[in-house]
């Protein structure tokens, strides 16, 4: 049995790390070949035969919003769970590899769109806001090497926001703007405006705006360093082996 020794200890984690010459897949080797309990067996970086992760039991993703489809294609082709940070995930995106998992009941998928803590809890907390505002709006800034606008986990905590005050029976805020230079008011996600900013010096943060009548609710979270998203990622490797199908958010796995 894959993984198991024969006193039924378990043998270590078989880990494929997918963008690992990457910012975050560098921090993933370190942080895998680190802990006790899993060893990395595969790095595959662009260009590079993805055949070399079959050695593994888990593939981890931080590649680009562009590959990484194809590199789960790959991996539920050939029984490898997943745990995925790449950022890009539609909701099409995730009705098509819940179709593909359909196929491979036993396998295991995490999508986080944030492995740190902080952002978990912010986008909860968030959500829980959500149902008592109106008004919200969401302010992410990053690193200006960020290849992608808005971040993953700003379009997820819209989301959020968007379900819990329909659910709660509002709308969107009053908003007054009839005249504006295109992107001055951001991008609208799900009814919930979104604004980017890209600074060298930043690595990944969040601000949730909320207004009501005479008072303002702010959540911000900072990383302020990428091995804030390591231990989430750990634990990710850790329960996808036992967690069949797909989990769309870290929140499901702390049970936050
Ligand atoms: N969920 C989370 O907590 C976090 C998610 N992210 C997300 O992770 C992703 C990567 O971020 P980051 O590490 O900063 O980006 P980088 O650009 O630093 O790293 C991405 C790496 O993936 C490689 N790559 C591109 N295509 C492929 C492919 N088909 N197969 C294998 N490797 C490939 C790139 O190689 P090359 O340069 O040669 O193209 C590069 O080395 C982004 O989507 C980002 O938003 C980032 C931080 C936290
Ligand atoms: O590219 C990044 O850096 C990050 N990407 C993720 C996202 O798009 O939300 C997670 C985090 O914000 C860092």
């Amino acid at each position: 049995m894959t993984g198991a020794s024969v006193d039924g200890d378990r043998t270590p984690i078989k880990v494929g790390v997918l963008g690992a010459r990457g910012r975050m897949g560098t921090e993933v080797v370190k942080a895998v070949n680190a802990a006790p309990d899993m060893e990395v067996v595969a790095t595959v970086n662009s260009g590079d035969d993805l055949a070399a992760l079959t050695a593994a039991e888990v593939v981890v993703d931080f590649t680009h919003p562009d590959a990484v489809m194809d590199n789960l294609r790959f991996a539920v082709d050939h029984g490898l769970h997943a745990v995925v940070g790449t950022s890009g995930f539609t909701d099409e995106r995730i009705e098509t590899l819940t179709g593909w998992l359909a196929d491979k009941p036993e396998l295991g998928m995490l999508i986080a769109p944030n492995f740190a803590l902080g952002a978990v809890l912010a986008m909860r907390f968030a959500q829980q806001a959500a149902r008592f505002y109106d008004s919200a709006e969401v302010v992410e800034l990053h690193h200006n090497r960020k290849a992608d606008a808005p971040s993953g986990t700003a379009a997820h905590t819209a989301r959020l926001i968007s379900t819990a005050r329909a659910e709660a029976g509002r709308g969107p805020g009053e908003d007054a703007t009839t005249s504006e230079l295109d992107g001055a008011r951001g991008a609208d996600v799900a009814g919930v405006r979104v604004h980017s900013v890209r600074l060298p010096g930043l690595v990944a943060h969040e601000e949730i705006l909320f207004g009501a009548q005479g008072e303002t609710l702010t959540i911000r979270h900072d990383s302020l360093d990428r091995t804030s998203f390591m231990p989430g990622v750990l634990l990710g490797i850790r329960s996808v082996l036992s967690r069949p199908g797909l989990t769309v958010g870290l929140e499901h796995v702390l049970g936050v």
